[in-house]
């Protein structure tokens, strides 16, 4: 009997910043008891601290975030889901009249956190099979939306390989890393990175793939 409690408690935690793109997951989970879907809200302070509050609660095998996000250009098309290879937090450092220094050049920490192996290549993989177009490369943590071209630049130069920004990994991730449990993180790409229009921003479809993406990781984590 305790045994079977045991299995029926969720082993994965998804942390999600909006109800909307919650309510898509949880369509794709499709009532698999393996998983608890909680919000963070907007920003990577309110992720961090909303995931310790969860980890302090209840202890997981792996924490994921999952959303929309921002795609960059000839990377991550919108409705294409990005699969982070690293979660980097792209506006933690100082900037200096030569340049924006990261916190590990200034030697006060990592701005990059690992994800899940080999999780995250397993779920990149079985999206491929089910015929979605997905990029497993490394996203962006920012407390702001990039909004000009010159940002836009700025952080493709600094992060040549990076597919999509977001607001909130690296505050999950670090909730995670503190607690010693491994984390993933999959978006769905609602707009491209760059001057800001809001208008144009693909949210109806993006949540679809974002329901697809909660269907992949109840055949990845079966
Ligand atoms: O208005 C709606 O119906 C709606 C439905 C679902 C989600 C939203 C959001 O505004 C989500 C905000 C969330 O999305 C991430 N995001 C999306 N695009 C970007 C971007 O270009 N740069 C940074 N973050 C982006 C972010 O993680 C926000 O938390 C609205």
């Amino acid at each position: 009997m305790a045994e079977q409690r045991k299995m029926d408690l969720p082993e994965i935690l998804i942390m999600t910043s909006v109800e909307a793109e919650k309510d898509a997951l949880e369509r794709g989970l499709n009532g698999s008891t393996q998983f608890k879907v909680a919000l963070t809200g907007v920003g990577p302070a309110r992720a961090a601290a909303r995931t310790a509050t969860e980890l302090a609660e209840h202890s997981y095998r792996y924490v994921i975030n999952a959303g929309i996000a921002g795609g960059f250009k000839d990377k991550a098309p919108v409705t294409s889901i990005v699969v982070a290879s690293e979660i980097v937090a792209a506006d933690l450092g100082s900037e200096s009249e030569e340049g924006f220094l990261s916190v590990d050049e200034l030697g006060l920490g990592q701005a990059a956190i690992q994800t899940a192996h080999p999780f995250s290549s397993d779920l990149e993989q079985r999206l491929r099979e089910n015929e979605e177009t997905v990029t497993l490369a490394p996203i962006l943590t920012l407390a702001t939306v990039t909004g000009t071209s010159e940002t836009t630049n700025a952080l493709q130069q600094r992060f040549p390989l990076a597919a999509a920004e977001a607001m909130e990994g690296h505050g999950v991730a670090t909730a995670a890393d503190l607690a010693g449990i491994p984390v993933l993180e999959v978006r769905a790409i609602s707009n491209e990175i760059g001057p800001r229009n809001r208008e144009a921003w693909k949210i109806k479809e993006a949540l679809q793939a974002l329901e697809r993406v909660g269907r992949a990781l109840t055949e990845v984590f079966s």
